[in-house]
């Protein structure tokens, strides 16, 4: 997993680099450089589009001008906009790109910019240095770039946006941000989804040992995480070895909801499934799912199965039921849903949720549990307080779900797409994750890994789908994210 750095330790980073692996401050813009130029050829724009490079006076501006060179060998048709005054003294290597500008690239003060331009607008004006609220002499730049018609790609973070804190003043809304070697803190809260556009990460080969002397909270989930974290099953395994799973789920009239979970449960391996639902609709799901079985007590044995999910589609008049069944089952489970409403207005029953279980909780359900939050850095901190508080791991769902864990980390999810938000999304991510901790997978693994093949699920769909999609073809996608990520 990549480690997310606060702004402050990504200049400490630059020195760490450089004694880890003796490359300077310089090489390391030129690679930032380099792989913001990959990304841009991956694009195809258009070679008759113009490009007007802002550059301000620290190494997001020295960034520019290296992007602005590199552009122009590669046969664009460059113009660069210094966004300081002039006689400003530069970074030492934003000095030296700027010196290094040939002579072919046009270079303006960013108020000759003339705004009946067509083409793409690069904001390399402000990056991660950006300190406090923003001076008034940057108001009117920041301005003139969102005054643009043309696509508009951030560096590193848009203009403006302070990298790990809620910004208050004005900020560049870009098309695009391509962000170098992990996602800045602040682009993956969702107030500031109207000024990062589409979030492009640029590795520049920082090595994972060199983020080890930085302490940080924050991770971000990539592909690769997800593979080692499966468990391997062998050629003697029988579904026994799978799990056995129980979901509490469904009632009159969301019978769905106890559908869904209940393939996704089997669609991600669970060996033997069994739903309890109320008697009277069992005719609904046994016809739908004939794998899964049912039962209709309502205080069984729940230490029988290996885990169990508990709330999807289960109703807000089943307090007893869920006092009983918290009493009952000892390891952890998944509480989702209706099940975390009916936890948020009985609050004397969290203490009996044992321990290392996960909440699912969407914005809504988050906020009756938690309380309202100023913003997704107060959520996040309000969540990490409650995880700690009660040993509990929580997922906040959303775009760039964020896995909180009891013991105060906090993982970004990196798969999924809007066309996710679409009812009964949240029943099939139940059932997964209720599969893999009846697996024998740790309540961290269960998350890592469901919450990722989950979203990959959701990107193949909307792929096919847009916005089409319906959470029934999420399910069905299931198996093909095992063949993407080649999990056996
Ligand atoms: N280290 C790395 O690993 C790598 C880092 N890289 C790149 O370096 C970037 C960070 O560069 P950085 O630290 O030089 O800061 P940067 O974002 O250019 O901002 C400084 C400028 O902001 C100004 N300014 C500050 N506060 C302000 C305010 N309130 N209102 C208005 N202005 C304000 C400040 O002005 P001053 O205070 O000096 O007058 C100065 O001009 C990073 O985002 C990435 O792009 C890549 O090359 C890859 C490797
Ligand atoms: N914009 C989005 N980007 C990525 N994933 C999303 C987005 N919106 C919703 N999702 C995902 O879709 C699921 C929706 O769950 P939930 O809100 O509980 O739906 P439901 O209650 O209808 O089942 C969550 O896993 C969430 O992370
Ligand atoms: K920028």
């Amino acid at each position: 997993m990549l480690k997310i750095l606060s702004g402050d330790q990504v200049k400490e980073l630059d020195s760490a680099h450089i004694q880890k692996e003796g490359i300077s401050s310089h090489e390391l813009m030129e690679r930032a450089a380099l792989s913001f130029i990959r990304w841009w050829e991956s694009m195809v724009f258009s070679k008759a589009l113009p490009v007007f490079v802002f550059c301000g006076a620290g190494n997001n501006g020295g960034d520019g001008f290296a992007i602005a060179r590199l552009l122009f060998k590669g046969g664009w048709n460059v113009q660069v906009f210094r966004c300081f005054e002039e006689g400003n003294t530069l970074s030492p290597d934003a000095q030296k790109n700027l010196d290094w500008i040939p002579e072919g690239v046009p270079n303006h003060p960013w108020n000759e910019f003339d705004l009946s331009n067509e083409g793409v607008l690069i904001d390399a004006f402000l990056g991660v240095g950006l300190k406090g609220p923003i001076r008034n002499s940057a108001f009117p730049i920041i301005e003139c770039i969102n005054s643009f018609p043309g696509i508009k790609i951030s560096i590193d973070l848009p203009s403006g946006l302070l990298a790990d804190s809620p910004s208050n003043g004005p900020v560049v809304e870009a098309d695009f941000t391509v962000t170098f070697a992990f996602p800045k803190l602040a682009l993956l809260f969702p107030e500031n989804a109207p000024f990062t556009g589409k979030i492009v990460l640029a590795e520049i080969g920082i090595n994972e040992p060199i983020y080890e002397v930085f302490p940080s909270p924050y991770f971000f989930i990539q592909e690769k995480d997800i593979l080692p974290r499966h468990r391997v099953f062998g050629q003697f395994s029988h579904k026994g070895d799978f799990g056995k799973i129980a979901l509490l789920a469904g009632s009159k009239g969301k019978m769905g909801a106890a559908i869904l979970s209940s393939k996704a449960a089997l669609r991600t391996g669970s060996g033997l499934v069994t739903a309890f639902v109320p008697e009277s609709e069992r005719g609904i799901i046994q016809s739908a799912v004939p794998e899964v079985m049912c039962e209709f007590e309502e205080s069984p044995d729940w230490n029988r199965f290996d885990a169990l999910g508990v709330g999807p589609g289960l109703g807000l008049d089943k307090k007893d039921l869920l006092q009983k069944t918290l009493k009952g089952f000892t390891k952890p489970m998944i509480l989702d849903a209706d099940a975390i409403t009916l936890l948020a207005s009985n609050r004397e029953m969290i203490s009996l949720i044992p321990k290392n279980s996960i909440l699912t909780p969407h914005l809504g359900e988050l906020e009756r549990l938690i309380g309202k939050s100023s913003d997704h850095l107060d959520r996040l901190n309000r969540v990490k307080e409650f995880c700690l508080q009660w040993q509990l791991n929580v997922l906040i769902k959303g775009a760039y779900s964020v896995i909180s864990l009891t013991d105060g980390r906090q993982l970004f999810n990196s798969s999924g797409t809007p066309y996710m938000a679409t009812a009964g999304a949240g029943d099939v991510l139940t059932g997964i994750l209720t599969s893999y901790l009846g697996q024998g997978y740790s309540p961290e693994n269960a998350l890592i890994c469901g919450v990722y093949h989950h979203g990959k699920a959701g990107e193949l769909a909307g792929n096919q789908y847009r916005r089409s999609t319906i959470a029934s073809d999420i399910l069905e996608k299931i198996g093909e994210t095992y063949l993407l990520l080649n999990v056996l």
